[in-house]
C-alpha cells in the first residue's frame, strides 16, 4: 500500500497545525511533517495542508501577508503538478489570497468571530477530498473565524455550478441552505470549493476538529481518510 506523505505549513501565527498533525499522525496513522514557511522543498509531498489560525496576526487581511511567504510559490508549484492541497479556514483565506481557489473574504455579516457546530450539505463527492461522503449528506464539522463570508462573483459563482466545484454548504440539521441557516453571509452559503482542475481545496470548517469521538463528531475524519484513499487507488 502506497505511503500517503502530508506536509502542515506553518506559518507564524498558524494555530491548527498540531491538531492537524495530530490527527493524520494518530488517528489516520499517516506519515507527516510541519512545513516552516520560509522552506523551499516539498517535493516529498503528497498532500499539502494549510492549518488554520491567524497567520501573520490577520493584519491587513486574512491570509494577505501569508500568500507572500516562500512556501507558496512551492505549493503553487504542487498544485500545478496535479498534487492535492487542502487549506482549513486561514488556509483557505491564504489560498484565496494566492489565486489557487476563487473568491475573496470579507468580514462575517454579523461582524462578530464565530465558534460554534456547524452542520453541512456535501454538495459533491466527485473530487479526492469527499470520496467517502455521500451527496446530499448532511454533516457536522466546527467553525471558528471572523472573517468567513466568502465572497465570490456572479460569473465564478456560475463556473463553480457549472462545473460541480462547490463542496460544502452551511445548513441546519435538517440539510435546509438558506439565508437563515448560513452564519456567515457567504455566497450561496458556500463553505468548501474546488479549484476548476479539482486537486485544490478550501474550506472553512475544521475536519481536524471533528475527527475523534470525544469532539462530539467524526466527520471530518472522512476528508483526512479520503484523501488517503483517493491516493492510494489512484
Ligand atoms: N480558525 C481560523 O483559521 C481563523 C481564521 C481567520 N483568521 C479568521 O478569523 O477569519
Amino acid at each position: 500500500m502506497k505511503q500517503v506523505n502530508f506536509g502542515v505549513v506553518v506559518f507564524p501565527g498558524t494555530n491548527c497545525d498540531r491538531d492537524t498533525f495530530w490527527v493524520l499522525s494518530e488517528v489516520c496513522k499517516s506519515k507527516v511533517r510541519y512545513v516552516w514557511h520560509t522552506e523551499t522543498s516539498i517535493d516529498d509531498l503528497d498532500v499539502v495542508i494549510l492549518a488554520g489560525g491567524f497567520s501573520y496576526g490577520d493584519y491587513l487581511r486574512s491570509g494577505a501577508i501569508a500568500h507572500y511567504s516562500p512556501v507558496m510559490q512551492e505549493v503553487k508549484r504542487h498544485a500545478e503538478k496535479g498534487k492535492l492541497v487542502l487549506g482549513i479556514c486561514n488556509g483557505f483565506q491564504i489560498l484565496a489570497e494566492t489565486h489557487l481557489v476563487k473568491g475573496a473574504f470579507l468580514h462575517n455579516k454579523t461582524q462578530h468571530f464565530l465558534c460554534q457546530k456547524q452542520h453541512l450539505k456535501v454538495a459533491t463527492t466527485n473530487s479526492p477530498f469527499t470520496g467517502l461522503y455521500r451527496s446530499g449528506e448532511v454533516i457536522q464539522i466546527p467553525i471558528a473565524h471572523g472573517e468567513g463570508n466568502y465572497f465570490l462573483p456572479q460569473k465564478d459563482l456560475e463556473e463553480a455550478l457549472e462545473h460541480d466545484l462547490v463542496v460544502f454548504r452551511y445548513c441546519d440539521e435538517n440539510g435546509v441552505v438558506s439565508q437563515d441557516t448560513n452564519p456567515n453571509g457567504s455566497t450561496d452559503s458556500i463553505a468548501g470549493i474546488l479549484n476548476r482542475q479539482r486537486n485544490v481545496l478550501g474550506m472553512m470548517p475544521h475536519p481536524e476538529r471533528s475527527s475523534e469521538f470525544e469532539m462530539g463528531s467524526i466527520d471530518g475524519k472522512r476528508i483526512f481518510e479520503g484523501i488517503i484513499q483517493w491516493i492510494q487507488s489512484a
